[in-house]
């Protein structure tokens, strides 16, 4: 079901007692809203999110997963693993899974196909670099993104997915995709969806955008018709930032 988002991806930071202040900072401040939150720290911190996060709607996520079931894989964390301690939605996907640790689309086939067997939901980052957009290449790139990690599903997988565009070029470098840029790709990615799997699908699905969003440009990003909500980075490491971005919806 389309629904509004605020999901704000932790990366490699907050350690224990910052995961700790950090949450309950979130919980003293969080206003009403009919957005959904979620904020996803690193692994070592979940459990403790859970806990801090008992009886409040924030929704604990998990920033990646490994393919296959379980076996020898020294450091990777299983589906299992991730909803054996009460986390249902995994990022994957994102760019830097896909610069830094070699993540292709073929074994991002694979980590989609586990985590929907696995009852996960997804949230799948995908999107194009500098040089794919100054060459006018960004559509078929993203296109090509989706095509092949996501097209051999089914329509009912899509219950299960929510889709979050993240131009590289935007991550992390306080450079923004103009609310124009965001809407025009959204209504792409949206149309793509729908032709593949039906106006059903693509009318229904969320789709996120990720990419030095903040509290001085979220409302615009967020009015235009195709954009669901964000997938923050840094913005989400200060609690008034990220509620600020939370009361932009
Ligand atoms: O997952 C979040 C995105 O990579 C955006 O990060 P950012 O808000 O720091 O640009």
């Amino acid at each position: 079901m389309r629904r509004k988002i605020v999901a704000g991806n932790w990366k490699m930071n907050n350690d224990l007692s910052e995961t700790e202040a950090l949450l309950n900072d979130l919980i003293a401040q969080m206003p009403s809203t009919h957005a959904s939150v979620m904020v996803a720290p690193t692994f070592v911190n979940l459990f403790q999110a859970f806990t801090v996060l008992k009886g409040h709607d924030i929704e604990v996520i998990a920033q990646n997963m490994h393919q296959e079931e379980n076996g020898a894989y020294t450091g990777e964390i299983s589906a299992k693993m991730l909803k054996s301690v009460g986390v249902n939605t995994v990022i994957l996907g994102h760019s830097e899974r896909r610069a830094y640790f070699g993540e292709t689309d073929e074994l991002l086939v694979a980590k989609v196909n586990t985590a929907l067997a696995n009852d996960l939901e997804i949230v799948f980052c995908f999107g194009e670099e500098l040089e794919d957009r100054t060459s006018g290449n960004h559509f078929s790139l993203v296109e090509s993104q989706l095509r092949n990690a996501l097209f051999h599903l089914d329509v009912a997988d899509w219950k299960g997915i929510v889709l979050a565009y993240e131009p590289v070029w935007a991550i992390g470098t306080g450079e923004t995709a103009s609310p124009e840029q965001a809407q025009e790709m959204h209504a792409f990615i949206r149309k793509t969806i729908a032709d593949k799997f039906g106006s059903e699908v693509g009318d229904e699905v969320s789709i996120l955008y990720g990419g030095s969003v903040k509290p001085a440009n979220a409302a615009e990003i967020f009015a235009k018709e195709d954009v669901d909500g964000g997938l923050i980075g840094g913005a989400a490491l200060k609690a008034a930032d990220f509620i600020a971005i939370i009361n932009a919806i």
